[in-house]
């Protein structure tokens, strides 16, 4: 497994050692001692799988406070853009986003720490989503960010007629009225 480092301090992107052979292909998607080595002593509590269409955007979410959860996220059935939005106040890069696509066919993984906010538009017809989180789940913790909010100004590549979001997510907040992380 490659890890790679991004523009934000604590944000990676993996790129898995793929085995192809006459059957079809092998990879090691996740190891506990490398992810220590090369990222931190992080303890993964909970794996989360969501399937979604074309057109659909989950996010920008995360859980206030302790209850923040960093995520390791892949994507094992088609294409998505994943962005993560860094809310720490402290960091160099508060307010800024890292945009990565992950498919089934690139195999890459994202690694978010606690402190951000993550979502992803799905670009293929259909995206199986799938993550480890570091932290309990918390529903009256959890925070969602206006994914067009104007200062973050991430490019989504759809018009906001073909993007679909939950209710909860079209009542989001804007960036600037967010609950941030110190
Ligand atoms: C996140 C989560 C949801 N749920 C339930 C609550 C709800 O009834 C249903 C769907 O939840 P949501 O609408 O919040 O699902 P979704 O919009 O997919 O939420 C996820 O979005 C991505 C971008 C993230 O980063 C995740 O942390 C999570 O916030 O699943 C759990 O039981 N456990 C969980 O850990």
């Amino acid at each position: 497994m490659k890890y790679i480092k991004t523009e934000i301090e604590g944000v990676y992107i993996l790129e898995p050692k793929v085995f192809e052979d006459a059957r079809g292909y092998f990879f090691e998607a996740f190891k506990s001692s490398d992810f220590k080595n090369n990222v931190g002593d992080i303890e993964f509590i909970q794996d989360n799988e969501s399937k979604s269409s074309r057109g659909v955007l989950r996010g920008l979410h995360y859980q206030r406070g302790a209850y923040s959860q960093a995520k390791l996220v892949r994507v094992i059935k088609g294409r998505v853009l994943d962005v993560a939005v860094d809310l720490r106040r402290s960091s160099a890069t508060f307010g800024k986003h890292v945009m990565v696509e992950l498919s089934d066919e690139n195999k890459r993984q994202f690694f978010i720490p606690r402190g951000f906010a993550h979502g992803f538009l799905v670009l293929s017809d259909e995206a199986v989503f799938t993550y480890k989180v570091d932290n309990v789940y918390a529903p009256d913790k959890e925070a969602s960010i206006r994914f067009d909010d104007e200062i973050l100004g991430i490019e989504w590549p759809m018009d906001s007629s073909e993007i679909l979001t939950s209710k909860k997510d079209l009542e989001a907040l804007p960036f600037d009225k967010a609950e941030y992380f110190d």
